[in-house]
């Protein structure tokens, strides 16, 4: 009763569901307009529809509860919905995760891991491609990077709420994805919520003291948190097209104690020479905007919703916005070029587009490969003027 009660909330809501919103929008807003759904069945919506997404277009001529099942026996092993309904299916749940897909992909369903992400042809080089395309049946973990000296405080708090938690790295802490942080460190936030392939983009960075450095897409400013706890002696312009994401960076560079920026709103497809003038940088940060493709294990209705010709969307205005902020750097300074996307048409082209075009000289290039570790999976170049 309660499953079937479960399965018909999920197929109303995914009717419901606009095609082109993200998930973690709508949710929250249906719910507020559903005030007399329990925190279970909420739960439990949210759970099947993520789950949904997973399966990105494969078996897409199917049925959506078809489709829920397969993508539900994909994700989980042990599933009590599964059983309630495909018995079949429930009782090879408990195989390893490729031997659940070879056993899928012989079976009459139509299915094909290659189905599941259609993009697959644009991966950048050392992407193992079943890997990354079998990783989107695991739910990414959530990360935190501790902020120096707080590593002993931020693990007292956890450890006195009970949270299970593990050492990455060096104040580096990997907790389940849907910890509830936010009560547990209401007074005082010593730590970002970050993850953990962007927290090791920073082995690129290597500023010297009072350098002056732009973080040109600052966002709320992730990255410039990341340079300036390597580097507290950093003078910062940061900078972005919108004004809301810089607010918060305001905030966020508050409670750091990071006090020597600037902040400036630009649109870096057009030239910022009448903003900047003669600025010069010892080292520029690019985090491109960019398709996040490395990012969709969290965001799995992109799966549904990216179009193909997105990509080259997303590598003309990487080109543009590289065009517009070299410039700006001293010689022999870095940039470093940060992406979280798979696809080889906004990593690979454009070091080529950096070196060729714009004459810098590429020192690394590495794709950082989150999908192994349940974490995103990003591209970090650096290269010298
Ligand atoms: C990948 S995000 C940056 C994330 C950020 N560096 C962090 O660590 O949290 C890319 C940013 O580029 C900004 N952006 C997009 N188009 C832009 C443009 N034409 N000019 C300047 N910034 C742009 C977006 O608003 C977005 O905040």
């Amino acid at each position: 009763m309660r499953h079937e009660q479960h399965l018909r909330t999920f197929l109303k809501i995914l009717e419901l569901y606009p095609a082109d919103s993200p998930v973690g929008k709508f949710l929250p807003a249906y719910f507020r307009q559903n005030k007399q759904m329990g925190g279970a069945d909420r739960r439990s919506a949210s759970r099947l529809l993520y789950t949904y997404f997973r399966l990105g277009r494969a078996c897409d001529a199917l049925p959506p509860e078809e489709r829920l099942f397969l993508a539900e026996f994909l994700c989980n092993t042990d599933s009590a919905f599964l059983a309630h309904f495909k018995p079949a299916l429930y009782e090879k749940a408990g195989l390893p995760l490729r031997g659940k897909i070879g056993w899928l992909e012989t079976q009459d369903y139509g299915f094909k891991l290659a189905d599941v992400f259609p993009f697959h042809t644009h991966l950048s080089r050392g992407i193992d491609r079943e890997a990354f395309l079998a990783s989107f049946f695991i739910q990414p973990d959530l990360f935190i990077r501790i902020h120096p000296g707080k590593e002993k405080k931020v693990k007292a708090v956890l450890d006195s709420a009970a949270i299970t938690y593990s050492e990455e790295a060096p104040g580096t802490l990997r907790l389940e994805n849907g910890t509830k942080l936010d009560p547990l460190f209401a007074d005082s936030r010593d730590f970002e919520v970050q993850d953990l392939s962007s927290q090791q983009t920073g082995a690129w960075f290597k500023p010297a003291a009072h350098d002056y450095w732009w973080d040109a897409c600052a966002a709320s400013g992730g990255k410039s948190l990341l340079l300036f706890n390597q580097e507290p002696s950093i003078k910062l312009l940061v900078s972005d097209i919108r004004e809301s994401v810089l607010a918060n960076l305001d905030e966020r560079f508050a409670r750091s104690g990071l006090t020597k920026y600037h902040k400036k709103l630009l649109d870096l497809t057009q030239d910022p020479q009448p903003v900047l003038h003669d600025y010069h940088f010892d080292g520029i940060l690019l985090d491109a905007p960019c398709s996040g493709s490395g990012t969709w294990g969290r965001t799995p209705e992109m799966l549904s919703q990216f179009r193909e010709t997105g990509i080259r969307g997303f590598h003309g205005l990487q080109e543009s916005i590289l065009n517009n902020v070299t410039k700006y750097l001293k010689p022999g300074k870095p940039l470093v070029y940060i992406t979280c996307s798979v696809f080889k048409e906004e990593n690979e082209d454009m070091v080529d587009f950096i070196s060729t075009t714009l004459g810098l000289s590429t020192e690394s290039c590495q794709v950082i490969k989150g999908y192994e570790k349940k974490a995103d999976t990003m591209f970090v170049a650096r290269f010298v003027r």
